[in-house]
This record gives C-alpha cells, sequence and structure tokens, in this order.
C-alpha cells in the first residue's frame, strides 16, 4: 500500500499533511509519535473509515483506491483494532467477536450465524485467552480483557491487512509482548501485514521491521526499525534535533 500526498482537515483544521509512506507487505510497520500528532487519524484513512480531503492510496493489486466498489474490496481484506475498543458492554463477548464478520453476509440477514463464522468467532476468543467469558455479557469484563475481545474481533477476520490501534493499552507487559509474538507470528507465517501504532516504543523497536513518526500531521520519520534511534525519536517526539 502506498500513500501520496495524503492530506486531511477537520473542522478548519489541518490533522494530516500531505504524508507520503508506504506499508510493506508481509511486515510489521509501527507508527508512533506524540499524542495528537494523527496516528489514529492515519489509521482511518487507510482503512477507509473516514475519507482524506486530498492525496491517493493505491493498493499493491487493486491500484488506486479512488471507487466504492475497490474500497470494498480491500476492506473485505481488512481488520481493525479500535483505539478504545468500541464494543458493544451488553452483548457477549462473542457477539462482539462476530460483528466483526458482519460483511460476510447479508446485511438484513436474520438467521443466526453460520457454524464456520462461529467457529473462527471461538478460534479469535480462543487465541486471546478468553474462551471460558465468550458467553459474558462485555461490560462484565475487566479493561484488559474487553481490549483483547476488540483484538478478538479483528482476528476474526484473518485478515491479510491489520491496523492496530493503541492495542495494548490496557494489557500488562507479558500479555503485550505475547500479542506482538502473536502478531509477528501471523506476518511470519501467512504474510499478514500489520500496522501497529503504538506509545510503546520498546514494543515497537522489538517488533517492527519499519518505524512512521508522525509529528503535527507530518512524516517525521520513515525507515527501518535498527535506525530509528533516541535522536530519531527526539526528533519525532520533541522536534529538538536537526536530523
Ligand atoms: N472527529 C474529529 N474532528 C475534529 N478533529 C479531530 C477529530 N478526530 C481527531 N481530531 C483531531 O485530530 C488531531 C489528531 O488526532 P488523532 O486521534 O489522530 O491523534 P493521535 O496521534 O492518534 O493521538 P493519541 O496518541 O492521543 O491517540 C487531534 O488534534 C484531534 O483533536
Amino acid at each position: 500500500m502506498t500513500v501520496t500526498d495524503l492530506s486531511l482537515e477537520r473542522n478548519g483544521r489541518l490533522i494530516l499533511d500531505k504524508a507520503r509512506l508506504s506499508i510493506d507487505q508481509g511486515q510489521i510497520t509501527a507508527i508512533v509519535g506524540p499524542s495528537g500528532a494523527g496516528k489514529s487519524s492515519l489509521i482511518h484513512v487507510l482503512n477507509g473509515s473516514i475519507t482524506p480531503t486530498s492525496g491517493v492510496i493505491h493498493a499493491t493489486d487493486l491500484g488506486p483506491l479512488s471507487s466504492p466498489t475497490t474500497w470494498e474490496r480491500m476492506r473485505k481484506r481488512t481488520g481493525t483494532i479500535f483505539q478504545g475498543n468500541a464494543l458493544i458492554g451488553r452483548l457477549p463477548a462473542l457477539d462482539n467477536v462476530l460483528s466483526g464478520l458482519v460483511d460476510t453476509r447479508h446485511p438484513l440477514s436474520l438467521l443466526p450465524w453460520s457454524r464456520v463464522a462461529r467457529a473462527r468467532a471461538m478460534d479469535a476468543l480462543r487465541q486471546v485467552d478468553l474462551l471460558d467469558r465468550a458467553f459474558e455479557r462485555t461490560e462484565n469484563l475487566s479493561g484488559g480483557e474487553q481490549q483483547r475481545v476488540g483484538i478478538a474481533r479483528a482476528l476474526a477476520r484473518q485478515p491479510r491487512l491489520l491496523f492496530a490501534d493503541e492495542p495494548f493499552s490496557a494489557l500488562d507487559r507479558p500479555l503485550a509482548m505475547r500479542f506482538c509474538e502473536l502478531f509477528a507470528a501471523s506476518t511470519r507465517e501467512t504474510g499478514r501485514t500489520v500496522v501497529l501504532v503504538t506509545h510503546q516504543l520498546d514494543l515497537a523497536r522489538a517488533f517492527a521491521d519499519r518505524v512512521i513518526g508522525l509529528r503535527s500531521g507530518r512524516i517525521a520519520f520513515d525507515g527501518p526499525t535498527t535506525l530509528f534511534d533516541k535522536e530519531a525519536e527526539r526528533y519525532v517526539f520533541s522536534g529538538n534535533s536537526n536530523l
């Protein structure tokens, strides 16, 4: 996926400013930057939930994502873990995970979910260690457990492209490491592409192949993780360097 001159304006404010970047297939790309830099906005534009003010997003095999049809095809292969989870509390965890598969059946279908869909959702809950809580109301789960339901909902889609917006913010470190390992294994084994927004720079350094640093809506760093040293970090987070 390549992005050219992507700008996003909201309420008269420029949130993304002519961003140019590429997301390499089968790799983990970490997006880092200060709070308010535009990381979530970038994810929302890349997953097609917000239309940018200008710019082109180009998918390797679909071409420019300029029509509803190309976006529909693109969305089918993506999954998103949302910052803040975006779950429905009164529903059981399993139903929240199944809601991630809603575009795999007719939108007005009143039929129960297919066995295949339920098996995929249960398998995703197994991957996040919540199989035994599948029928529990989501609002009765802890913050970290709810975040894992959000992760399961994205994983159930078996996406070729996974957008993860602060997916580990409510998890303890061993669990965050475990999920990073899970993401890394899926890139190795299935060629999945992962775009990970995180404030946990040590995790980005340990697991990402590439780092994109955003500052005030502009790309301030874009390169292999090995080059994202302390000086690059200072530049992205404070701008006090002449890198
Ligand atoms: N719906 C909206 N309408 C107007 N402005 C918005 C909207 N959503 C976000 N913004 C603004 O866009 C800017 C970037 O927000 P965004 O959530 O993308 O930043 P972020 O880098 O993900 O921040 P954080 O690390 O705090 O989650 C912020 O100044 C925010 O106030």
